[in-house]
């Protein structure tokens, strides 16, 4: 049985992202070593990008390394709040940019229609994933798992990959990967920056209501290794 998530604090974004990339690179190296390929699984958001651009430079295979998204919206890959842009734009960047890169957005005009297309696209990724990095909203969401959303429950519950998601507090139509699809993988970690998500963290950890703060689903689990990193200031 695993134990409590580990929390690691930081006082700045570029101290931690430096750490946990190095973390990271060592986790996807010793999978491509064994295996011959490494899977990873990112957030978006606005907390990942000094960690983006730290793992940009780590010296691994990276062409053995297949690279997804925990979530999406539902917007061209240009738009400004794609999860994808910003994925090419700070991680697919230097020595990360032989990295095998598998969107979830694709030619769908909704994530109902687009889900089936990329259930198969994340089903030719090696699994377990690898490594996994979740973020957290105020509101407790994780990847696209909302608690305002009628999909929470599905979201939970499924044993499908991903599925579409309509979040009533926040913009776009999403995909996002299921519950069950995010823990079966080999590492988790849930990435944080500031006092307010350490606050919203601490009341993650202090009840099981899943659906009031669905962060709670990882966290309390005893399956997956969850460990937290945590800076104080950006
Ligand atoms: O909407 C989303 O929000 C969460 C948290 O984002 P942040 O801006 O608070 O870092 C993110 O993990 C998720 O991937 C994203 O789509």
């Amino acid at each position: 049985m695993i134990s409590l998530p580990v929390l690691k604090t930081f006082d700045t974004a570029p101290e931690l992202a430096q750490v946990l990339a190095k973390k990271i690179a060592a986790q996807l190296q010793e999978s491509v070593d064994k295996k011959g390929s490494a899977s990873l699984v990112l957030s978006g958001g606005s907390t990942p990008l000094k960690l983006f651009a730290a793992l940009s430079t780590q010296a691994i295979d990276w062409q053995e390394v297949f690279v997804t998204l925990a979530d999406e919206r539902w917007v061209s890959p240009e738009h400004a709040d794609s999860n994808e842009r910003l994925v090419r734009e700070h991680l697919l960047v230097n020595r990360a940019a032989s990295a095998k890169f598998r969107g979830l957005k694709n030619i769908h005009s909704t994530p109902e229609q687009g889900v089936q297309m990329t259930t198969e696209v994340l089903s030719n990724l090696p699994r377990p994933f690898d490594v996994v990095i979740l973020g957290m909203g105020n509101d407790g969401h994780t990847a696209s798992l909302f608690p305002c959303s009628e999909q929470l429950t599905q979201g939970l519950e499924t044993e499908a990959m991903c599925l579409a998601v309509h979040p009533t507090t926040a913009p776009h139509g999403r995909l996002s990967l299921s519950l069950s699809a995010l823990l079966n993988s080999r590492q988790i970690y849930l990435h944080l920056q500031g006092e307010a998500k350490q606050q919203v963290l601490e009341q993650a950890l202090s009840s099981d209501d899943v659906m009031a703060m669905p962060i709670r689903a990882v966290l309390k689990q005893r399956n997956t290794p969850v460990d937290v990193y945590w800076s104080k200031n950006s």
